[in-house]
């Protein structure tokens, strides 16, 4: 088990199995096509500050998760969340306050699985286009075509569809991979120089391109100024504008914004959207994790159970679990 195991992606899911196996003593090296960790956890730097433009928040219900946020709240990666919730019906406003515990990175999303990451191996900016066995062990081939191993087993935690490429070796795997059907989501971020006129910081919105609306300086750590406002469009409206030039998109979402929010809401300083093609699996599974174990081959990722945060971090354990049990 000196032969370290590869990781293809470096989101929730990845980093999840990542620090598990490596609590175990094994060697990872994590890959990931991003410049940086946190996949759809990432946080945007932009000249209105740093934008979450994926997960807003989590929950935290299972067992297992709720321990390990504890500990990453008492390390300091986390904090509560607690805006002032309101819901959006039928054109009509209303404050929709509840009990339910929410978490955020601080100071950004990113923030929890920069910590996670920590000192593990990773390479960026390597797309993984290829995973095949050798002789003995497991080689990754990159988009510029560089080869990378050997691996003694490979676990690939990014979304279903780009997984099932990856799967080849492993039929059974690839055709459940490719049967998840993930939904985009349009994100914009607006800012403001001047607050806008209203007590909303978190809203659930129906009836509406909208499905969800943040406001980023609610959030524990964040900064005051600009007061800058994250929009997600629904999963429908996002598949019926998927090549929606950018402009119209924050355009009509911004109009949308306008029309729910009830104050005046003037142009915006900065804005800037973001189109996330595999935002959420179009339905919860009950997989846990994907797994070849004689051939040595994982997937993990939220697509394997809730299609949320927490379902991310319980399939990369799931993963590493399951390599564990068959590895001793
Ligand atoms: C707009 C939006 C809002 C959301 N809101 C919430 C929320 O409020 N609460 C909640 O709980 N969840 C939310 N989610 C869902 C949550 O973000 C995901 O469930 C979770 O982050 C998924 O983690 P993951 O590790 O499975 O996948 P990802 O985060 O997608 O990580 C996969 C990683 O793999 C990399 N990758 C992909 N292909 C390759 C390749 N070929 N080679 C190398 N690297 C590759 C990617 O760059 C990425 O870093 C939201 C998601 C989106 C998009
Ligand atoms: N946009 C995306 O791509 C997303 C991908 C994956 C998850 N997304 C959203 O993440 C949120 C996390 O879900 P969960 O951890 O279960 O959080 P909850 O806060 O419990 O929300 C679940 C669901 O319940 C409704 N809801 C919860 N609280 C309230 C409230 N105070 N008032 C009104 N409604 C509430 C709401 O569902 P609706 O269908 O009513 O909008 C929440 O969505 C969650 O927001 C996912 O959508 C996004």
């Amino acid at each position: 088990m000196n032969t370290p195991i590869a990781i293809i992606g470096s989101g929730i899911a990845g980093l999840s199995a990542a620090t598990a196996l490596t609590a175990a003593g094994l060697h990872v090296q994590l890959f990931d096509k991003g410049r940086g960790s946190g996949g759809r956890m990432a946080s945007k730097r932009s000249d209105a500050g740093d934008l979450d433009l994926g997960a807003q928040y989590f929950t935290a219900r299972d067992r297992h998760f709720v321990e390990a946020v504890q500990q990453w709240q008492a390390n300091g990666w986390l904090a509560e969340w607690k805006p002032a919730l309101y819901q959006s019906q039928g054109g009509q406003l209303s404050p929709s306050p509840d009990t339910q515990l929410r978490f955020v990175g601080v100071p950004r999303m990113s923030a929890l699985t920069r910590n996670l990451l920590g000192e593990l191996p990773v390479t960026f900016a390597c797309r993984i286009t290829e995973v095949f066995h050798g002789e003995q062990h497991w080689h990754l081939v990159d988009a510029d075509g560089q080869s990378h191993g050997p691996f003694s087993r490979v676990i690939i935690a990014i979304p279903a569809p780009q997984a099932a490429a990856l799967l080849s070796a492993a039929p059974k795997l690839a055709a459940t991979a490719a049967s998840v059907a993930m939904d985009p989501v349009w994100s914009v971020a607006l800012a403001f120089a001047k607050p806008l006129a209203t007590p909303v910081e978190g809203c659930f919105v129906q009836d509406s391109p909208l499905d969800w609306l943040a406001r980023n300086r609610s959030k524990p750590g964040r900064s005051a100024s600009p007061d800058t406002w994250v929009l997600h469009a629904s999963s429908a409206w996002s598949r019926q504008h998927l090549d929606l030039p950018r402009e119209a998109v924050i355009e009509q979402l911004r109009c949308a914004f306008a029309e729910l929010i009830g104050c005046a809401v003037p142009e915006a300083d900065f804005s800037l959207a973001h189109r996330w093609l595999y935002a959420r699996p179009a339905q919860a599974h009950q997989w846990g994790a994907l797994a070849d174990a004689d051939l040595g081959l994982y997937a993990c990722g939220d697509w394997c159970l809730s299609g949320r945060v927490e379902g991310a971090w319980l399939s990369g354990q799931e993963a590493a679990r399951r390599l564990l049990e068959h590895a001793v």
